[in-house]
Formats: C-alpha cells, structure tokens, sequence
C-alpha cells in the first residue's frame, strides 16, 4: 500500500478525525476509529460475503443495523464495494494467490480502462498522532466480527523493536496496520486505514490498476489499462518515478511491506539500465545474473561486441551522479541545468564511439528528458521537445507498458506544448485532449498535470480569439 510511516503528529489532528465524514460512515468525537454499526453494517456484510466470511458474526451485525431512509440512501452509495456488473457479477474478486503471496484480487468479466472496480469506506482509521496503544485500545473495542476481519488481512512482522509489548491478537493487528495501512488525507483525518477489500491489491512494479484515496476517506481501485476476463489486479505501492528505476531501487522502496517483489517484471531481465554500444546501432543490457565469468552486462544486440564491466559501470555511476546533483530544493535553475546535461547525453549519442545510457532504454536518460522537457518548450525548441517527449513515451511503454501514466501524459502535453508554439492550434488540442484522457484515469487526474493542461488550452483559446479580432 502507498503509505507514509505512521509518524505522531500534532494534537490538532485528532480533533479534526473527531468530525470526519465518510459516506455512510459517521465517526463522532466518541468512535473516531469505529465507523457507527447502522451506517456501516450494510457495507460490512458485502465485504465479509466477498471474503468469504459470511457466518462471522453477521446477526449480530444485521440486528445492530437501525437503518434511516436517509441513511439506506448513504448505503447504496456505499454498496459499490466492490462495484457489480449489470448483470451481477462482482467486478472483482478475492482469490488465493499462492502460499507465499497469500490473496489477491482478479477481474472475473474484465474491464475498461478507467473502470471503478471498488468503492470502499474504510474499515479502520488511525489518525495522525494516534499511538499503536491508542489503535490498539480501539481495535479492542470493536465488534467481534469486525476483529476477526481485521485480523484476516495479511500481517507481516516488523521491527521486533517497535513490537514491544504487544502479543496475541494485538501483535498480529499491529502487523495488519504495518502491512496493509494507505495513508489518507488531510481532510479525511489524516494518519492511515486500512480497507477490507482493497487491501487486498498485490503489488506489480507493471500496476494496471491504481488504489487512490478520496478527500473523504473513500477508497476507490480504478483500471489504468483495459483488462481481460480473469485478470489479476496489481496496483503500485511505490510512486511511479521509483517503478521507473532499476529493480534494486524498487525492492529498497518496498522494503517497509518485507517482502521480496514476485511481478512480472522483477522475474523477467532488467529494463531500466540499457547502453548505447560504440557501434551506434546497438544496445547492451544490464543482466540481473551474470552473462559472463564476473560480467553482467549482455552483448550489443546489434554488433555482438562485449564491453568491459568496469566501462559501462563506471560511466553509469558518472551519469547518475550529474542525476543525484539535481536536487529541487537545492538546485536554483534545476531545468536549465538538466537541459544542459541532457544536451550533453543526445550530443553524445549522437557520436558514433561514445558510451552513454540509451536515449529510450535507460532511466538516467529518461529522468534528464522529463527535468528538460519543459525547459525545451521555453526555450522554443519544439523539434528537441518532441523528441524527448517521443523518448519518455517509449521508455514508459518498454517498463510499464500500456497502463495510463503520468509520464505518458505529460508527453502528450508536451507535444500539444510544441504544436502550440508551432502555432498549430488544432493539433495543440487534440494532443491536450489526449493528455487529460490519459490523466484522467490516474489518481487525483495525474496530480498538477491536468490543471497544466488546461492553462495550455485556455492560452490556446485566447490565442485564437486575438487571431480573430
Ligand atoms: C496489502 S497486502 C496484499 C494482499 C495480500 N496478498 C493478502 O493476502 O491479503 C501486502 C502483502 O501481500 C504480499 N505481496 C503483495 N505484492 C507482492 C508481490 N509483488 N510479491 C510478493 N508478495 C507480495 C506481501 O506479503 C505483502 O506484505
């Protein structure tokens, strides 16, 4: 899960979870961590069906349940958890995975890209500032049935030392908490919950879904590609810039869940570390084992010839350094000066002796397009532009296929970008378009890309509005 260790925080925080709203699911000042028995019973049964666990404790459950007309109302919204197909059939489905990865979710009728798959409220909160004490005097007081769903979910250990003191029941929740916790918002409380059905999402560094929270708490799953019936939902526990690096990064990224990444792309050879071979058509690969005696890079695909280790590491470590140099909160002018260094890399691909990181097959040359690209559209070089936009699309479908990314999109809008200094105003908008419909299927709609591409359009529109007059 995308979470942010649960760190305390300011007294503040608590009062605000104290008046927090979730749809159907009304915490008061009294049960800030126990969503209230009437509105949530409903939406309770659901999950515990899907899981499996339809005799837990569900008559207790069910005669809790004194449900208003306004509150059914409220439950219906909810009752998308997950979402059910016209026809009946639960968008998505808990199965067993394997021993070692435990459950997982599949689509059993599949889905278009874009698709909400789950809808859920969350089954606890902890919010910021809350201590494991706290959260576990409030695990304690919960129904039976909603405990025993709790400690269902998967738990695994932790720091031994942040485990002190607690056994039993209260051990293994803690480790839900650690294992499954997504972080919320501000103005759902802040802190972290954990959710019944969505929680169970594995990972993939090649996600083709997206788990994202709502102002209110609300967890939505949505598809980023179209998927096939039967299909395995993965989403991403770690941001996209970290899924475009190299695997040891990735696996260092989930070292907070402890476990080692099983996905399609952590079993298959390393797609983030190409070279340029000296031949000028070819690359070499980074091999996670060992091509030759001590020797892990593969031969050019193109001329076959094998470069010593010691070359292709050494300039890597120079190109990740000018990388690592790039810090936004330390570097004043971090465009001007990444445009420089990716300048400085197309140069040299350019020359037919050099060894550099690939333009489309190494993340170093990707991460420079993407701190240049906007830069190039300033500086109104729209053909320079359009070619790293063309590069970031090609290195993002060679890792990440063709799942929606924000890295995607923002080729699009920096191509609309360059088609608009080109003053080719219909060609702007469409690939504008382009941009928000791929940002559009990305949580909070790619984050500020969206609003950029908007700015793009209206300066598009009042463009031609002063052609005209
Ligand atoms: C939030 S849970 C996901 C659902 C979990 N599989 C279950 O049975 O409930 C996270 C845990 O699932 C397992 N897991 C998720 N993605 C994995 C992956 N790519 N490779 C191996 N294990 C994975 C790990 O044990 C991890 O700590």
């Amino acid at each position: 899960m995308a979470t942010a260790p649960l760190t305390p925080g300011p007294r503040r925080s608590l009062q605000l979870a104290a008046r927090i709203t979730v749809k159907g699911t009304h915490w008061s000042s009294s049960s800030v961590l126990q969503p209230a028995a009437s509105s949530f019973a409903p939406h309770f049964v659901r999950v515990l069906r899907l899981l499996g666990l339809g005799a837990v404790g569900l008559s207790s459950v069910r005669s809790s349940a004194r449900v208003s007309r306004k509150r059914s109302q409220d439950d219906k919204e909810c009752s998308r958890v997950p979402g059910v197909a016209s026809n009946g059939v639960p968008l998505v489905e808990v199965v067993k995975v394997s021993d070692e990865v435990g459950l997982g979710l599949v689509v059993p009728q599949g889905a278009t890209a874009g698709s909400l798959l789950i809808e859920e409220a969350p089954l606890f909160h902890r919010p910021h500032g809350h201590s494991l004490a706290d959260s576990v005097l409030a695990f304690n007081q919960m129904t039976e049935a909603k405990r025993k769903l709790l400690l269902s979910l998967a738990a695994s250990p932790g720091v031994p030392e942040k485990e002190v003191g607690f056994e039993g029941d209260n051990l293994r929740f803690v480790r839900v908490l650690r294992t499954n916790s997504v972080a919320v918002r501000e103005s759902a409380g802040s802190g972290g919950a954990v959710y019944a059905v969505s929680c169970r999402a594995n990972h993939s560094c090649k996600p083709n879904a997206a788990l994202c929270v709502q102002e209110d708490g609300t967890m939505h799953l949505k598809a980023l590609r179209d998927l096939h019936p039967g299909e395995a939902v993965f989403v991403s526990y770690i941001g996209e810039g970290d899924l475009l690096r190299p695997r040891p990064h990735r696996q260092e990224q989930l070292g907070h869940w402890g476990f080692t990444c099983n996905c399609e792309r952590c079993g298959a050879a390393e797609d983030t570390r190409g070279f340029r071979c000296s031949c000028g058509s070819g690359v070499m690969k980074y091999e996670a084992s060992e091509v030759g005696p001590g020797h892990r890079w593969g031969p050019c695909n193109c001329c076959k010839a094998v470069l010593p280790e010691e070359t292709l590491l050494g300039t890597e470590e120079l190109w990740q350094e000018h990388v690592f140099s790039l810090r936004p909160e330390r570097t004043k002018h971090l465009s001007q000066i990444a445009l420089a260094m990716y300048d400085g890399l197309v140069d040299q691909a350019a020359e037919t002796e050099s060894i550099v990181p690939a333009l489309d097959g190494h993340w170093i040359s990707a991460k420079l397009a993407r701190l240049a690209a906007e830069e190039l559209i300033r500086q109104e070089r729209v053909q320079d532009a359009r070619a790293a936009a063309q590069l970031l699309r090609r290195y993002v479908r060679k890792t990440l296929g063709v799942a929606a990314t924000r890295i995607s999109a923002f080729a699009s809008y920096i191509e609309a970008a360059a088609a608009a200094v080109e003053g080719k105003e219909q060609e702007a908008q469409e690939l504008c378009q382009a941009a928000l419909r791929e940002a559009q299927l990305l949580p909070r709609n790619g984050d500020q890309l969206s609003e950029k591409v908007g700015e793009l359009q209206r300066s598009l529109v009042k463009q031609k509005e002063l052609t005209m007059s």
